[in-house]
């Protein structure tokens, strides 16, 4: 199949220069001259999908700025780009291969494909739903007793062991899921190959109660295999080496490595090449979102997303929520050169949302090299940091109001609460206009000097603490909402990043779908491990890491 000649830059550089030149006008980076030149601004620059509404007014996107956003979006060939990835093109070009994650989600006659390592296409859509079916049957048979422990009791705890995208979907889902729908086993996630993390883990569970995931799409990635391994033991030690295949279940793509860890084949739920690591959520890799909130909450999730695929593949730029977030995105990042994103869903089931994104964002689009072969024109992806709100408020929002650097934000809130406290749900929401009309107006040295003099200060004082209490405002925010945080909401909220960052990489001329990056780590990994063998030899290195390691193995008493 021929893959279609990668855009060169210049395709892109008139529509980069003219939003260059429009933040550098005079009053092109300020956001309250906007709004009081347009009383409808809020209702122009925001959409909305169903009941999810996005609100991106609050951000220094004049009327001419977004026109020149959807030149650029169509100067990078962004339609097509759309067109490409649910055609299962083989966008991920570095491996030749589909990101076909839609199809996970997909009804099984959707008919998407994926490009096969051997040529041609897969039907996608129904390799997905064979999978589902499998699951489906495991995990109805885990909560209905047909499926049991090796003594023959039921299981009520549930141990994923992965990393990277084998942890974060189905530990941010699961803990927000089974707030909503109830638990109905409990589910635990083992990732860091720190002993310190397993050891915890160990001391909670009851093995004879837990059913073990293995999750890992190559199943060889090192921190996984540890912690497998030793789950293996420590579930082997205390029940016998016959427990294991009752308490063992492996989410992967490769069938040889299971079998060789000793899963029976039947208890291997698999996926394909080209389902992503960190778009794997939707697959196998959500067993335990399955097992811990239900089969029902899941087939809900997957509906979410499949939505927002929907109106993301349907709807024109102009009201597409991933598009219009991405381009308030990049007008931060690459015009106004706001190098981090803030994530603040003010929900505390929503605790591992910014961990998720960090990978989702910054695996996919922390590249430097174009599909083109040269390198890119502009930064590709904001350091994506975030915490609940209002936790966030009281440890890094200060530097994010006050600070000298720009920091982006984007507020995310659910209208109804599920609890029974509704007045603790008017204080969060209070907190999150709040927060975001503080960045946008701020607080000018007059209204300080004023709020000052009201108060009793004398004018030495106003002099010297004034400045200190002044904000600048002019600082940009989008906001998310939506009625509810369920598992159909969660799931179209996940899709809308995962689009977001799509369109995003389609406009830096980036591979969204490769992690190269993380491999050179990885592999001296694998050679310093026998250098820190006691009194093994420390192979060759850089003065300061050889120094490293021997004071390391010294302080051990082992140098
Ligand atoms: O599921 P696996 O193959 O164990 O990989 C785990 C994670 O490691 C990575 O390859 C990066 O280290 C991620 O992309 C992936 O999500």
């Amino acid at each position: 199949m021929s893959e279609p000649t990668p855009l060169p830059a210049s395709a892109t550089k008139a529509a980069w220069d003219k939003l260059d030149a429009l933040a550098a006008a005079p009053g092109g980076r300020l956001i309250t001259p906007l709004f009081a030149a347009d009383p409808d601004r809020a209702k122009k620059f925001s959409a909305s999908f169903e009941d999810m509404f996005l609100d991106f007014s609050k951000t220094s996107i004049s009327p001419a700025a977004m026109t020149g956003l959807f030149e650029l979006a169509r100067a990078a060939k962004v339609e097509d780009f759309i067109a490409r990835l649910f055609a299962g093109e083989p966008v991920n070009m570095t491996e030749h291969r589909s990101a076909m994650h839609m199809a996970l989600r997909s009804l099984p006659d959707a008919g998407f494909r994926a490009v096969l390592p051997e040529g041609g296409f897969e039907d996608a859509s129904a390799v997905a739903a064979h999978e589902r079916a499998h699951m489906e049957k495991f995990v109805r048979g885990v909560h209905d007793g047909s499926i049991v422990a090796a003594d023959g009791k039921p299981f009520t705890d549930v141990l994923n062991i992965g990393i990277g995208g084998s942890d974060l979907g189905p530990r941010m889902v699961s803990l927000a899921l089974t707030f909503v729908h109830g638990a109905k086993v409990n589910a635990h996630f083992l990732s860091n190959v720190d002993g310190h993390a397993f050891a915890q883990l160990s001391r909670e569970l009851d093995p004879a109660r837990t059913l073990v995931l293995v999750a890992s799409k190559t199943f060889t990635t090192l921190e996984t295999m540890t912690n497998g391994h030793a789950a293996r033991d420590w579930l082997a030690g205390a029940l016998g080496e016959d427990a294991v295949s009752h308490h063992f279940a492996a989410l992967s793509t490769n069938l040889k490595e299971t079998g060789k860890f000793g899963i029976p084949e039947d208890r291997v739920f698999g996926f394909r090449d080209w389902v992503g690591g960190r778009y794997s959520v939707w697959s196998a890799i959500g067993l335990s979102v399955a097992l811990a909130a239900g089969w029902d909450a899941f087939e809900d999730f997957l509906a979410g997303g499949r939505a927002m695929d929907g109106h993301f593949r349907s709807t024109p730029l102009e009201q597409n929520l991933p598009v219009l977030l991405a381009l308030s995105g990049i007008w931060n990042l690459d015009v106004l050169h706001a190098a981090t994103l803030c994530i603040l869903a003010y929900d505390a089931r929503l605790a591992r949302f910014p961990a998720y994104l960090q990978q989702l964002e910054m695996e996919s689009n922390g590249k430097s090299t174009r599909l083109a072969g040269d390198q890119v024109t502009h930064q590709t992806c904001p350091v994506v940091f975030g915490e609940p709100g209002t936790d966030a408020q009281h440890s890094f929002m200060q530097l994010v109001h006050q600070g000298p650097a720009l920091v982006p934000v984007d507020f995310i809130l659910a209208a109804e609460a599920d609890h029974d406290r509704p007045e603790a749900h008017r204080i969060l929401a209070a907190n999150v206009f709040a927060q975001a009309e503080a960045l946008l107006a701020g607080k000018s040295l007059e209204e300080v000097t004023e709020e000052m003099k009201k108060a009793g200060a004398d004018e030495e004082t106003i002099a010297r603490v004034g400045p200190h209490r002044v904000f600048t405002g002019q600082r940009p925010s989008t906001t998310i909402l939506y009625k509810k945080l369920d598992a159909y909401s969660l799931g179209r909220l996940i899709v809308l990043y995962e689009h977001k960052v799509a369109v995003q990489g389609a406009i830096w001329g980036i591979n969204s779908y490769d992690q190269w990056g993380v491999e050179l780590g990885k592999k001296l990994a694998q050679a310093i491990i026998p250098s820190l063998e006691p009194h093994a030899d420390l192979g060759h290195h850089d003065g300061s890491t050889t120094g490293l390691m021997k004071t390391f193995l010294s302080l051990r008493g082992e140098g």
